[in-house]
């Protein structure tokens, strides 16, 4: 059964808008970052590590957002196109903003986090006349991430963005990745959320994230059922609640809860898994697979990400994922 109906014609599979940053992964990890000397650099954040994991399967992809004017800019452009991922709407900002750092601390396979430096960082410098209609109009998909609506004028040229989409009829994909540290409310993330959340057909989300979007709503019972029955009222044909470990749940307009449990995994870091879950399901609907073979080719990928030390250089090709299912149906992954 098809749920979402991506426009064939466009010569463009995938673009999406927001956060480019470096992260600067802990190599000596299992041990507070405190006590940690030595990390490596990789291109992050969170929708930049989604399109790099579409491009890893193949397909034709572009990004929109601002890097910096120094060599983390560039760093980042360079990997972008050696990835071949367009970047003609790639803006390099003049005022002298810096690049978002993202220091991950492994403490252990379980206890990972993030310690981000966000202060005038040229991502969130996005201006609306700064997004290309063009490109948009070119896509069958736009992807935005709940981060770039944190601060103006990036929140401003997400909606910009999503005005062209609508207009030239690309499938939204709204991936929540809330970060805290990036925002100076929940009130203030809630009220954006919802606003960006009304025109969107594909939401992906944890339980954690759809209850701060709840946060006004009379009585939230915060079920993943009622969460997703919302969304259907606005623009939703697909919402997905994830729950780490334990899986996934996406829930289609007819009322329907599609579920997919998790692969087994020699974690090394939990983070990286939503961005390459949401890379794997968005290629299986893609393909035009069920909601479960494109949940479970997801949950493959999430787990080859959260196995590496890295998210972006980590993410899989589709033969990896593939083999990566087989081997678990044939019992030779066992989880750590
Ligand atoms: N420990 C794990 N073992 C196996 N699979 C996992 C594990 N953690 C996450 N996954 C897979 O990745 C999917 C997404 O993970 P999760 O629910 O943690 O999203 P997230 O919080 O957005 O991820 P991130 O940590 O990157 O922010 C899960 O639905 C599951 O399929
Ligand atoms: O999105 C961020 O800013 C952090 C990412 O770069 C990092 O790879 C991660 O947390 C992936 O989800």
């Amino acid at each position: 059964m098809t749920y979402v109906t991506f426009p064939a014609e466009k010569p463009l599979d995938f673009v999406a808008i927001g956060r480019l940053c470096i992260d600067l992964n802990a190599n000596e990890i299992n041990r507070p970052m405190e006590e940690t000397m030595t990390f490596t650099k990789y291109v992050g954040g969170s929708p930049a590590n989604i399109t790099i994991g579409m491009a890893r399967f193949g397909l034709r992809t572009a990004f929109i957002g601002k890097i910096a004017d120094d060599q983390m800019g560039r760093f980042i452009a360079d990997y972008l196109q050696r990835n071949r991922i367009e970047t003609s709407n790639v803006v390099t900002d003049r005022t002298g903003a810096v690049t978002g750092l993202a220091f991950t601390e492994i403490k252990s396979p379980t206890d990972c986090s993030i310690l981000m430096y966000r202060d005038n960082v040229a991502d969130l410098k996005l201006t609306p006349d700064e997004v290309s209609e063009e490109l948009i109009a070119r896509s069958k998909v736009l992807l935005i991430s709940g981060t770039a609506l944190a601060q103006s004028p990036s929140r401003e040229a997400v909606f910009q963005a999503l005005h062209y989409a609508k207009k030239h009829g690309a499938v939204i994909v709204f991936d929540l990745d809330y970060r805290p540290y990036t925002w100076t409310s929940p009130e203030e993330t809630a009220v954006y959320y919802n606003l960006a959340a009304e025109k969107c057909d594909i939401l992906l989300g944890t339980r954690e994230e759809f209850d701060m979007m709840e946060r006004f709503d009379a009585n939230p019972e915060h079920s993943d059922a009622v969460t997703a029955g919302k969304w259907f009222d606005y623009s939703a044909k697909i919402v997905i609640i994830k729950h780490g470990k334990e899986g996934s749940i996406a829930y289609t307009q007819d009322g329907v809860g599609h579920r997919a449990q998790s692969y087994p995994a020699r974690v090394v870091k939990t983070f990286g898994a939503g961005d390459s879950y949401a890379a794997g399901f968005l290629y299986g609907v893609m393909q035009g697979w069920t909601l479960e073979k494109s949940m479970a080719f997801g949950s493959a990928s999430a787990c080859i990400v959260i196995s590496s030390h890295s998210c972006s250089d980590a993410m899989p090709t589709a033969e990896q994922v593939h083999d990566y299912i087989e081997r678990c149906n044939r019992g030779e992954v066992t989880a750590s």
